[in-house]
């Protein structure tokens, strides 16, 4: 299926930039793990699939595999061109000879009437991977390991999250009896590179692995999972079959659903002996769930997981003390928050342990943002930037308080959002009313604003949207610095980002 085209025969092309699924697609096709399937599905193909399970040869197929693109795309096309596909860093993949369009619904899209190509496939080059390529073996290549270790059978272990000792001490005793070596095959497809939960499984993979006698091969995926689960996994036991798999390790739940499909899908299912009771609670954890159990002082049982899986588990995510975190004010001008932010600042600093970055809305401006104004859309900007900078800190261990006005809603809501997937996150509206902050006045805007002179200035002729649901609120009119810094730090040791050792009087 390969071609080598020289490169500068390709730069006349049209590119399409590939999708991430058809990105990961493309790699299951060309290394011969979605075999027979030999290039994406033609309209027959995807119809035959579609209405009657099966490939036009008449293998078993549940899953459309298809190259959609967007209608103008489609429509600067003629038949019989070439097409480079390309990855996302413009990478040459594979050039695809058009042979026609269809309608179909791609399998993560919403569109159900996709324009979809069909041709012919040639792949040129399989795409790279950063990161543990010798754990990216071809069907083949994990073919010839277990052929050339003279494993008569091999045992697939498909594993959700950490493997549970249980699952693993059932497939060594499996393969024992069956001289049968084991491949974990892990699909990672749309893993985000920068996924630290992915590199923890890959080091519990490994330790897990360095305890088994047998002939034993890790194997990354490059595969988009999609459709419903049963579905899912009946692809990946197609898959497996490419890669020589004779036997799959299933729960005793995972067993009832596959065991009517199995006759048609060519493996065999050996079933792990179902838990102890008081593990079932455990089971369900994800690693994340199940590191803060440990954190916690509770007890796994010891047949639960090997003591260095766990261990991995604890340093991977630590306990919340050691996580960073970001401290987002907002409120009117003049309401308090560069005043709260410094003190807040030195009070972590003196508690040390972790970096503090102070992200003040004033300096912001005059550095990361110079060039912004205080129309909406600029303002969105700017608050935008520093939930990406504080996100970054917080992601990396530290600390990041923040003090922009921030007064939009919608926007406040998307820093949350990007800041709660890399660590924590508080919200203080310093909710001082607007006649006190006028009252102060501590750089004459207001004056200015009343007077007409400053045009747009927030509380005045700009709107302020109340925050929803801060986690902290204060008004400062009434209270000193040091009272309103100690109710955030007691905030911030009940949420678990501070260790509760620490004294919060002033
Ligand atoms: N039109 C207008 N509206 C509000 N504020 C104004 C305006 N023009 C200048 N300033 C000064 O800019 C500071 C607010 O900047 P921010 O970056 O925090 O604002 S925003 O979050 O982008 O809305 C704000 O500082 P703080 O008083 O510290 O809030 C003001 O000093
Ligand atoms: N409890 C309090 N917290 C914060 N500021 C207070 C408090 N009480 C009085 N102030 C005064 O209010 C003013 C707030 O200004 P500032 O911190 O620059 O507000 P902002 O950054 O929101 O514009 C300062 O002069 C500060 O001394």
């Amino acid at each position: 299926m390969y071609i080598t085209t020289p490169l500068l025969q390709t730069q006349h092309l049209k590119s399409w930039d590939l999708t991430p699924r058809q990105f990961c697609d493309l790699e299951m096709l060309l290394s011969g793990a979605f075999a027979p399937l030999q290039g994406f599905m033609n309209a027959a193909e995807y119809h035959q699939v579609r209405n009657h399970q099966h490939l036009n040869s008449g293998k078993y197929w549940l899953t459309p595999v298809l190259l959609d693109v967007t209608p103008s795309f489609a429509n600067s096309l003629s038949i019989g061109e070439t097409i480079a596909l390309r990855d996302a860093e413009g990478m040459l993949l594979a050039v695809f000879t058009v042979e026609g369009q269809f309608r179909a619904a791609p399998p993560d899209s919403d569109a159900i009437d996709a324009v979809c190509l069909e041709g012919q496939l040639q792949g040129i080059a399989l795409p790279k991977h950063y990161h543990a390529a010798q754990e990216h073996q071809t069907p083949a290549q994990v073919q010839t390991y277990f052929r050339e270790k003279g494993c008569q059978n091999v045992i697939a272990v498909l594993p959700q999250q950490a493997i549970h000792r249980l699952q693993w001490e059932s497939a060594c005793s499996y393969a024992q009896n069956l001289q049968a070596g084991i491949l974990v095959q892990a699909a990672i497809g749309l893993a985000h590179p920068e996924d630290p939960a992915h590199f923890t499984r890959l080091r519990c993979y490994r330790q897990v692995l360095q305890r088994c006698s047998t002939p034993v091969q890790l194997n990354l995926l490059n595969h988009a999972s999609r459709g419903e689960p049963l579905q899912e996994m009946l692809l990946r036991v197609l898959v497996l079959h490419n890669f020589g798999v004779t036997h799959l390790l299933v729960t005793p739940a995972q067993a009832d659903t596959l065991t009517p499909h199995i006759a048609t899908l060519g493996l065999k299912l050996l079933i792990e002996p179902a838990p102890p009771v008081e593990e079932i609670p455990l089971r369900a954890y994800r690693d994340v769930e199940l590191s803060h159990h440990l954190h916690q002082g509770l007890s796994v049982p010891a047949e639960f997981s090997y003591p260095e899986v766990l261990s991995e588990l604890q340093r991977s995510y630590p306990p919340r003390h050691r996580q960073g975190f970001v401290v987002f004010f907002t409120g009117l001008s003049g309401s308090g928050k560069s005043t709260l932010a410094n003190a807040l600042l030195m009070r972590l600093m003196e508690i040390g342990g972790r970096s503090v970055t102070l992200l003040d809305g004033d300096v912001v401006r005059k550095h990361l943002s110079s060039e912004l104004n205080f129309s909406k859309e600029h303002r969105d900007i700017n608050v935008r930037r520093i939930g990406f900078v504080a996100s970054e800190i917080a992601k990396s261990g530290g600390i990041a308080i923040c003090a922009p006005i921030a007064p939009y809603t919608q926007i406040r809501r998307e820093v949350r959002q990007l800041v709660s997937d890399k660590g924590g996150f508080m919200e203080i509206h310093v909710a001082t009313p607007l006649s006190e902050c006028e009252k102060r006045d501590t750089k004459g805007l207001y004056a200015k604003a009343r007077a007409g002179i400053l045009k747009g200035f927030t509380g005045i002729d700009d709107p302020y949207e109340i925050p929803e649901n801060p986690e902290v609120c204060l008004d400062t009119s009434h209270r000193s610095p040091a009272e309103c810094v100690n109710q955030i730090l007691q905030c911030l040791i009940n949420m678990g980002y501070l260790p509760s050792t620490i004294a919060c009087s002033a």
